[in-house]
């Protein structure tokens, strides 16, 4: 079905019509016998890529599966999201890594590309399937063992001389097991201390930023540092820029916008890795974003179950879920950005890193016809009961947010309206 999707202003600045034919592809002129999208008074943007999500198919489909993530992304105006390979069994071959593509054709909501574990089991130790994972349908261009980190110096060499012959990319979980040990649950400093709660403090991040741009220098390949936290982080990333090292990095809505002192009530919704951070360090983190230091925002949308989360705040499980609130998040934290740098963020750059270029991250015809259309007055209070995720570990619940994702449309086809799945 062809569509016209009339008066939204284009990233932000002119306004018109977009066009789009019944191959789902962004044209000149308007199709005839199109369905008009009202758009009167939004804002157009490229559809969202996540960098960073975690869908809980194969393993744990009660927290989330490939479907209900899809939607829960629609809803937040992406088009695009990669698949974390920490599932149950992990993916960390190329039949599973096709399995969860096909899942997420079948899903048919946003594009779902499969992450590819970089060892076998997230053990450490031997590398996984790189090479037929990048060679299967799924097309496995970014390796991650997120939720561990990749802490064997070795082990991350040979994966980064491995990938280059691709030019895939290492997503890395950042975090010195023996500085941040499994104990560790929240920022190491003072409230720590007075909490009595075991620190996960901003070096055992850096430390391992700070090697594997060095790595990344040695074996001229790509490094991607997963959910930045620090100021040291941004730091080390913005000499490793500067010296023409190949490497980019994310950083998620939470840490944009919530410090550490939330965690005074001990509610583990607030509990996550790498943990919620002092003022300082979000302010850091909101202007290496302003100055390209941070190339992108992702999500790391973590559902949980109830009974994994609800918990003692030392046992429960670490994470958030974030993908419908994702784009209000940066608005309130950021108010400041243009769409088109929340378009270079949340869509462009991250399609780069992906390698998903020339899939929709355009509105110029011969594109995909991936678009959000946004309001960008609006303020939304959220509610966790209303969202299509199958978690509720949500901790934007009864906050206020600037902005609202009224329209989503992915390939042409509107997967989302009026604030609705379609
Ligand atoms: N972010 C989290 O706190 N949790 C993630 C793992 C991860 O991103 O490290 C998860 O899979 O639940
Ligand atoms: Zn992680
Ligand atoms: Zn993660």
């Amino acid at each position: 079905m062809s569509l016209v999707i009339t008066g939204a202003s284009l990233l932000g600045e002119k306004t018109g019509d977009l066009y789009v034919d019944d191959s789902g592809m962004f044209v000149d002129e308007a199709p005839s016998g199109a369905e008009t999208l009202d758009a009167d008074g939004l804002v157009a943007l490229p559809g969202l890529v996540d960098l960073h999500t975690h869908l809980r198919e194969p393993g744990r489909e009660d927290a989330e599966t490939v479907l209900t993530g899809s939607q829960a992304a629609a809803l937040g105006g992406y088009t695009a999201i990669l698949a974390m390979a920490n599932t149950s069994p992990v993916t960390d071959t190329a039949e599973a890594a096709t399995r969860v593509w096909e899942l997420g054709r079948e899903a048919g909501l946003v594009h779902v590309q499969p992450v590819g574990a970089v060892t076998r089991g997230l053990g450490g130790e031997e590398l996984a399937e790189l090479g037929l994972m990048h060679r299967s349908r799924a097309g496995v261009t970014v390796f991650s063992d997120d939720g561990k980190c990749v802490h064997d110096a070795r082990v991350m060499r040979r994966a980064l001389e491995y990938v280059k012959a691709f030019g895939g990319v290492v997503s890395q979980h950042s975090q010195d097991p023996a500085l941040a040990g499994p104990a560790a649950c929240c920022h190491e400093g003072e409230l720590s201390g007075r909490l009595g709660l075991p620190g996960w403090p901003g070096i055992a991040e850096e430390v391992i930023v700070a090697r594997d741009v060095m790595l990344g220098r040695h074996t001229g390949s790509r490094v991607h540092v997963a959910h930045v936290s620090t100021a040291g982080s941004v730091e080390v990333l913005r000499w490793a820029k500067a010296q023409s090292i190949d490497v980019t990095a994310e950083v998620t809505p939470h840490h944009l916008l919530l410090t550490t002192d939330l965690l005074t009530g001990y509610d583990p919704t607030y509990k996550v890795n790498p943990p919620l951070r002092p003022q300082e360090d979000v302010d850091a983190l909101r202007e290496a974003l302003r100055d390209g230091t941070i190339d992108a925002v992702a999500t790391d949308h973590a559902p949980h179950a109830r009974h994994d989360k609800e918990h003692a705040f030392v046992d429960a499980a670490f994470g958030m879920v974030g993908l419908e609130t994702s784009l209000g998040v940066v608005r309130t934290a950021l108010p400041d950005l243009s769409w088109s740098d929340v378009a270079r963020v949340m869509s462009v750059t991250p399609a780069r890193i992906a390698g998903l270029t020339g899939q929709g991250q355009s509105l110029a015809p011969g594109s995909p016809a991936n678009v959000v259309l946004v309001d960008p007055d609006a303020s939304v209070t959220v509610d966790r009961d209303t969202s299509a995720s199958l978690s509720r570990n949500n901790p934007w619940h009864g906050r206020g947010l600037t902005s609202r994702v009224v329209h989503t449309v992915y390939v042409g086809r509107v997967t989302v309206r009026d604030g609705a799945l379609a």
